[in-house]
């Protein structure tokens, strides 16, 4: 049996079309459905279906033998520490789920002024560990607050001047009077695979791999 970890939504919808490339359907959309555990039209093969944050956790420990995470999951995951990810394979870079994680400020909050200032900014993110990474590197002095969701609520509020959030058409940070001040990196999903179950099942979990990356699109 091979199990696969995904998380509702985007994940979710756009690994579909990869699944369905390796000959592989679920019978069930996780919309609708209360089970945890999809199966699928191959009897070898089930889904798992679990938060995104904890996809790397899964497939680290063998809860799922592959999994499918963002790349700020997976290096928010790396620089928590619980574990080094040690067992956790990253052979393929699926191109989906796209988008960026920026800073972003009120409208009206002079972040270039306070960079220059030397000032402390107060920092709101589910992505502590990056975004201290990000600001320590540029010599900025931050505290960083965390939070599991509603980031842009943030500066609106004045819990924090800045977040450090994910950003893909910029609709979100305009509809609450936000602006992208900093590009800290470019994200996408990531197939993910257990470095035991990759010995133990070198063949179907092989094969699984090359039908994903015959998907992609070639760029
Ligand atoms: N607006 C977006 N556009 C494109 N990709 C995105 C966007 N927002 C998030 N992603 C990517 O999709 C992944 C899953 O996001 P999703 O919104 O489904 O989960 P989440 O609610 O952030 O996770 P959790 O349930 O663990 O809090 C993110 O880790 C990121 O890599
Ligand atoms: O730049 P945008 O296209 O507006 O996308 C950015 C938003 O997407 C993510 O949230 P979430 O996962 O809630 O996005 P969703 O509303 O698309 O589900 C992210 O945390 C931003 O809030």
């Amino acid at each position: 049996m091979i199990t696969l970890a995904l998380s509702k939504g985007r994940i979710f919808e756009e690994t579909l079309p990869l699944l369905a490339a390796a000959g592989i359907t679920v019978g069930e959309d996780p919309d609708k459905s209360r089970k945890l555990i999809l199966p699928t039209n191959q009897p070898d093969v089930r889904i798992v279906m679990v938060r995104a944050s904890d996809v790397p956790t899964y497939v680290e420990h063998g809860g799922a033998d592959l999994g499918v995470a963002g790349r700020d999951v997976l290096l928010e995951h790396a620089a928590g520490g619980v574990g080094a990810s040690s067992g956790l394979y990253q052979p393929l870079d699926l191109k989906i789920a796209r988008c960026r994680l920026s800073v972003a400020v009120r409208e009206d909050f002079d972040y270039a002024r306070a960079v220059r200032q030397g000032s402390r900014i107060r920092v709101a993110s589910k992505y502590v560990h990056l975004a201290r990474q990000h600001f320590a590197d540029k010599g900025v002095h931050v505290d960083l607050i965390k939070l599991y969701g509603s980031m842009e609520l943030a500066p609106l509020t004045g819990l924090a001047d800045a977040i450090v959030d994910l950003v893909s058409t910029g609709g979100t940070l305009r509809a609450n009077h936000l602006r992208e001040v900093e590009k800290i990196m470019d994200i996408s999903s990531r197939l993910v695979v257990n470095a035991a179950a990759l010995k133990l099942q070198r063949e179907p979990i092989r094969r699984l791999i090359e039908a994903f990356a015959s998907a992609l699109p070639q760029d």
